[in-house]
């Protein structure tokens, strides 16, 4: 259990819950060269199972069964809300030794622990823009979890994008309010951005076109650059301009500071998913 980065993945694999995060790292192990049959998912949703089915050629069980015997690594899609039941249906049926990957919010590597009773569990925190290889994942390994185990998981999903590893688990909950709930956020400004232009009279299309392209455009310029976001802003507003009356406006209503706050209230609620499901 010890790939290198170059080898293609040639190892079963099982998949607990079939939605859209499943889907975003189905994808990209299927891009790698991993053969659909090596690929088990049990998913107890009928339309779920057929887009899996229509979409990757695999052939997703509705439940939990001697299918899951060969699995060497076992990935949880559900939700924070079902994990506990799926991991008590699993649980006789999974192989001792497998190396068990979680990206459910909140949910702690104790309560899995517990659950599964396997210690060879590692937590990631994906974001959907996976399902088009520009996702960013935030890792954390359990003690017990060693470099082959470690190096399996960034394998699994290189296609997806980068991947950052956190040394403390709660910081988890950090990575989940800012990338993992972020894509939401993007989104947000992005209808915001488009229906302003709308209002000013652009084409609803053209004003997509115009928003997508400069949250493109200045996050690639961000990542490139050597400077800060806060002087690539300040490079954008010319003194007495219209971007210095656009952020005089934001700052005035006090945006910045509700969007912190917004993001203190994702990770709250990703602690309190621990609390409400992880008992
Ligand atoms: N979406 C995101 O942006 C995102 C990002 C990072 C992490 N996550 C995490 O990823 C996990 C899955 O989220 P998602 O958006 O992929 O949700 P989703 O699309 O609803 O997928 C979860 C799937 O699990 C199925 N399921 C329920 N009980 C099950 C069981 N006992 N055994 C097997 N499968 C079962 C659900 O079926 P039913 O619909 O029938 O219940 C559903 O199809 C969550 O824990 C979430 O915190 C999501
Ligand atoms: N989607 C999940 C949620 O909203 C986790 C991060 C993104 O709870």
């Amino acid at each position: 259990m010890n790939p290198s980065p170059d080898t293609p993945l040639d190892l079963p694999l099982a998949f607990i819950g079939g939605g859209n995060m499943a889907s975003a790292l189905i994808g990209g192990l299927l891009r790698q060269g991993l053969p659909p049959d090596r690929i088990e998912v049990v998913e107890p949703f009928e339309p779920a199972r057929a887009a899996l089915q229509q979409d990757f050629g695999l052939a997703p069980q509705p439940a939990a069964g001697p299918q899951l015997a060969h699995a060497r690594l076992v990935v949880w899609a559900v939700k924070p809300q079902t994990f506990a039941a799926a991991a008590a249906q699993v649980r006789p049926h999974a192989p001792a030794d497998a190396l068990h990957l979680s990206v459910a919010a909140g949910i702690t590597t104790d309560s899995i622990a517990r659950w599964l009773g396997s210690q060879a569990i590692v937590r990631a925190m994906p974001n959907t823009p996976a399902l088009v290889g520009q996702g960013m994942t935030g890792l954390f390994a359990r003690a017990e979890v060693g470099e082959a185990g470690r190096e399996l998981v960034e394998q699994v999903l290189r296609p997806t994008g980068q991947t950052l590893w956190v040394e403390r688990e709660e910081l988890l909950d950090a990575v989940t309010a800012l990338s993992g709930s972020g894509p939401a956020y993007v989104f947000l400004f992005l209808e915001a951005m488009a229906r302003a232009g709308v209002e000013m009279g652009l084409e609803p299309t053209d004003a997509q076109q115009l928003a997508i392209a400069t949250f493109q455009g200045a996050a690639a310029l961000a990542a490139r650059s050597d400077d800060a976001p806060q002087l690539l802003r300040q490079r954008v507003t010319s003194p007495g301009g219209t971007t210095h009356a656009a952020i005089t406006h934001l700052q005035e209503a006090g945006v910045p500071e509700h969007f912190i706050a917004a993001m203190h209230a994702a990770q709250r609620r990703a602690r309190e998913l621990a609390t409400e499901f992880g008992g």
